[in-house]
This record gives C-alpha cells, structure tokens and sequence, in this order.
C-alpha cells in the first residue's frame, strides 16, 4: 500500500532541442516533415502505438476519404499516382506510413501527454507523460478535434439490455447482420455507419434530430469539394452556397420529403461558422430513398428493448451506434494557457489560429479537413525555423558572450550542443 507521506521519483527529464509536437496524426507528421525540411529537429509524443491512430484503430473497415486525394494530400509529399481519387482507409494509411518513413520521422509511442505548461522563470514548455518530462522552447499542438469521443447522456441508456457503442469502436455492419440497429446522429459517421448496415443485412434506423445539408459527392461528373474550391475563388461564400443548393437540388432532389431537413444556413458557411462539416453522400440517400435507412425524429428515452421518439412512436432494437461525433482533448492536459476555449479548439479562427504565445502553435484545429492541417503546418514550420536559425546563428558568433550575460536564452542553446541531432531527428531513439 502507498503512503501519503511517500516521496514521489522526480520525472526523468529529456531536453529536445526542436519543438515537441503532440500527436502523431496527420497533422503532427506534417509538422514534423516540414521542419524537417528546414533543418529543424523535433520530437513527436504518441499516446498510441502507432502513426495515424485515429485511421488505424478508431475507423470502419469501408471508410474512404471522400474529398480527393488532391485535397487530402500533406505538404512535400504526395498520395502515390496509381491511388484511386477516393483512397480507401488502408491506402491512407499506407501513404501516413510512407510520409513519416521519408521524411525519418519515428514518434515516441506510448507517451501520452498527460499535462504541458509553460514555464515563464525559465522560457520553456515542461511537457510531462507518465514516466517522463520533456523540455523545449517550443510546443506543437496536434492532438486533433477528433482526440476523444462524444458520448451523450440519453435518458434510460443504462436499461438498454444490448450493446451501445460509438462509431470509434464499430468496424463493420457484418456484426450486426440481420439487426435492427438505432443509429444515434446524422452526420458523414452516420450515414456511412447506416450504408454500412445495409449492406449487411441489417435495419437501421437512423436519428436525425435536426437539421442537416445533404450534398452529392459528386456533380456534373466533378467533385462536389473540388466545384466548391473552385467557386469560392470567384464568387463570395454565400453566392457559392445558393449555387451549390441549387445543384444539389437538381441531382438529389429535395431531401425535405425524406426528413432531411436543410439549415437556413448554406453548407459552407455552416461548416466555417460552426465546423459542421456537410454530409458528402455516398451512397446513403438511396437507402433512405428505398426505405431501407429508416429516418427518425430525436430520441425521447433509451428503454430495456428499444427506444421511444419525439413523435410518439416506440421501437424495438437490437443495438444502439453512436455516431454522435468527436470533441478535441486539449483542455485535460494543457495547462495555464488561454489559447484554447473549454472546447480545446483555438480561441483566434481560421486562418490565424495556428501560433500562440510563447513558441505554442496548434496544427489541425482549422475545423477545414486536411487542407487545413497542411496550411498550419507549413507557416508553423516557416516560423520556427526562422526562429532557430536566428538562435544558431547568435549562438555561433556570441555564444561565450551570451552564456556571460543571459543564461535563460541558453538553455535551448546549450541542449543543441548536448545533443545528437540525428538521434533526435529519429525521435531520440
Ligand atoms: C472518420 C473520419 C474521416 C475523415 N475524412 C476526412 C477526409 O476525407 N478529408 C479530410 O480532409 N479530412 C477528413 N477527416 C478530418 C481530419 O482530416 C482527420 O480527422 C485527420 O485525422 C486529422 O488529423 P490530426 O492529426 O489533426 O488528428 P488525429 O488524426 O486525430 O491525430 C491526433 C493524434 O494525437 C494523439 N493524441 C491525442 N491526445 C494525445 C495526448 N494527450 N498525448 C499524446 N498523443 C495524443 C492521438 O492518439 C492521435 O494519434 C476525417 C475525420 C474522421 C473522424
Ligand atoms: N468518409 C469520410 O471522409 C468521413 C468523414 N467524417 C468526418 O469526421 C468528422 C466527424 O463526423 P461525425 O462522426 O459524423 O460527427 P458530426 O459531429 O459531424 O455529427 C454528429 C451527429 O450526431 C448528432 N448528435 C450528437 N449528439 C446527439 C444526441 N444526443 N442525440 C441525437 N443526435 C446527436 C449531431 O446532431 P446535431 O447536428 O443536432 O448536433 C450530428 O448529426 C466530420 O468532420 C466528418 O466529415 C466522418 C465519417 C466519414
Ligand atoms: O471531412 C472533414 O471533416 C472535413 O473537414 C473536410 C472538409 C473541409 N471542408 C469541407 C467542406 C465540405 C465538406 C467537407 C469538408
């Protein structure tokens, strides 16, 4: 048994010469990569033990990109040529692993960053996980607006005698062949969740609960992303958003009838304003066309075998999917910084939410998919490496002078020396 009075070990403390980026998503492999570019060093901390975790172990079996790959891709290196315009989620995969392999970059798995707070006396980042600190001037965010689940609380969802469970953990409709299944939200999850059932042999009834812009992935033969990229160069966002519902309205039809209901707000705007990313139908329109999605209105209450609804209706059901989306976790472990909202996303919106104070930068909370992953993580690395390079070349000329009059800027300087840069390149081995 542990005593009160028991002396805790003191954190063994590692010094990083370059930034420490947190998460090795997509967003922290293209930080990483571009500061590499520029001679910069740093070291990625991986709660995971893996690359892309969120892809490799929180994603369906049948989940594709459903931008184009164009849209997708990271900075200095893109998707291989033969990959279909819609990767599927192994090739994604395949290409974060080949991005992290060329650029060197080999994370340190297994440490998740249970707090990070500046230290103003001595002008660094103390990043601590279970068994170690990390010291460095600068500190990258990309734990990712998806970092944790959003599980809601639904009266009675204690009663239900089956298995509830959200999208992170649901790989494939093959276990839940010849169920009726709730599926709780409407989102891209959702729908795809609800196509995968069907697929399956499965019943879903999926919840929407308000309301919702359904656009086609495709148009006219194009990319619907790609038309919208294409459209906000010339026209401004609103004018965008009337052309595209027209579209929309002329391929789909009107999704009113089917209990779709559309924002007053256009799609863009939304997504800008709230994040609220449109559905880009793949294929779930139909089965809800065809009756085989069936489309309800809120929950009221979650019983022993079903559930009941707003309008009244009560149904019996196998299992509960909770498609209800992802929220980011940066509130739980940094500490003493304003930059972020209770929400763990950047307080400063697109595009200037990607540098704080005191060498903190955030790469992925753009609320704009990888593109925006790739913008931040470019003008991060632009700005450090301009910082670094002032240091290395002060620290060259004045190093003796400096080390004489103002120790706290020397203490990144003196890491520099201490260490080996290759080993810090490969994540300190
Ligand atoms: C199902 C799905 C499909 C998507 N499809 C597309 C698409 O087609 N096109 C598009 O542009 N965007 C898409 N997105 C949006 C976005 O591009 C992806 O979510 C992308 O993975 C974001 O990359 P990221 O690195 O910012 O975050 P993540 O991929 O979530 O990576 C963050 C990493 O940080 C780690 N982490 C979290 N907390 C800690 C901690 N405390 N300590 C250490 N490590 C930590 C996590 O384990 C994770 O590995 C999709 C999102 C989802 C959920
Ligand atoms: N193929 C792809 O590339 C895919 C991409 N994605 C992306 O992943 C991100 C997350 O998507 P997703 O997981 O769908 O999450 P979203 O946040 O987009 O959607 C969550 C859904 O759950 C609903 N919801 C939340 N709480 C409740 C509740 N208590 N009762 C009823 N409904 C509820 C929301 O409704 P409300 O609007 O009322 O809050 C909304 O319909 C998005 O950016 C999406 O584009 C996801 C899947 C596939
Ligand atoms: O899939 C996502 O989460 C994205 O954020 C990709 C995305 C960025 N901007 C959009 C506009 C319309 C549809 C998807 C996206």
């Amino acid at each position: 048994m542990g005593s009160c009075t028991e002396k805790e070990e003191p954190a063994k403390r590692v010094r990083v010469p370059g930034p420490i980026i947190v998460g090795a998503g997509p967003s922290g492999l293209a930080a990483s990569a571009c500061l590499y570019e520029h001679g910069v060093p740093s070291v990625i901390l991986e709660r995971s033990n893996c690359i892309a975790s969120l892809w490799q172990h929180k994603t369906y079996d049948r989940l594709k990109l459903h931008l184009p790959k164009k849209y997708c891709a990271l900075p200095l290196l893109g998707f291989p040529e033969h990959f279909p315009m819609y990767p599927t989620r192994d090739q994604f995969i395949s290409y974060m692993e080949s991005y992290a392999a060329h650029f060197s970059i080999q994370p340190r798995f297994n440490q998740s960053v249970q707090s990070a707070e500046f230290d103003s006396s001595r002008g660094f980042w103390r990043v601590k996980t279970h068994d170690l600190e990390y010291i460095s001037r600068w500190l990258i965010v990309a734990t990712g607006e998806n970092a944790e689940p959003v599980i809601p609380e639904i009266v009675g969802m204690e009663r239900f005698r089956g298995p509830i469970v959200h999208t992170t953990a649901y790989k494939s409709g093959s276990d839940f062949a010849n169920q009726k299944v709730l599926v709780v939200g409407c989102g891209n999850s959702g729908m795809e969740v609800s196509l995968d059932l069907c697929r399956h042999s499965a019943v879903p009834h999926m919840v929407v609960r308000n309301t919702v812009h359904v656009l086609p992935r495709e148009m006219f033969g194009f990319s619907t992303f790609g038309i919208i990229m294409a459209l906000l160069r010339w026209f401004p966002l609103k004018l965008v958003d009337r052309l595209l519902l027209l579209a929309a309205n002329f391929t789909i039809g009107n999704t009113d009838q089917l209990g779709l209901h559309r924002p007053k707000t256009g799609p863009i705007e939304l997504k800008n304003v709230t994040g609220k990313t449109p559905v880009l139908d793949v294929g779930a329109l139909s089965q809800i066309k065809s009756g085989k999605i069936k489309v309800m209105e809120g929950v009221r209450e979650i019983t022993r075998n079903g559930a009941k609804f707003m309008d009244g209706q009560e149904k019996e059901f196998d299992s509960i999917i909770l498609a209800t989306g992802y929220k980011s976790n940066v509130p739980t472990w940094l500490k003493g910084c304003g930059f972020f909202t209770k929400d763990g996303m950047p307080q400063t919106p697109f595009p200037n939410g990607w540098k704080g104070e005191n060498g903190l930068y955030t790469v992925g909370f753009t609320r704009r998919g990888l593109l925006g992953t790739a913008s931040d993580a470019v003008r991060i690395a632009n700005d450090v490496a301009d910082q670094w390079r002032t240091i290395k070349d002060c620290c060259n000329s004045h190093i003796i002078l400096l080390k004489n009059r103002n120790k706290n800027k020397l203490v990144v300087e003196e890491e520099v020396d201490d260490l080996d840069q290759r080993n810090i390149n490969r994540g300190l081995g």
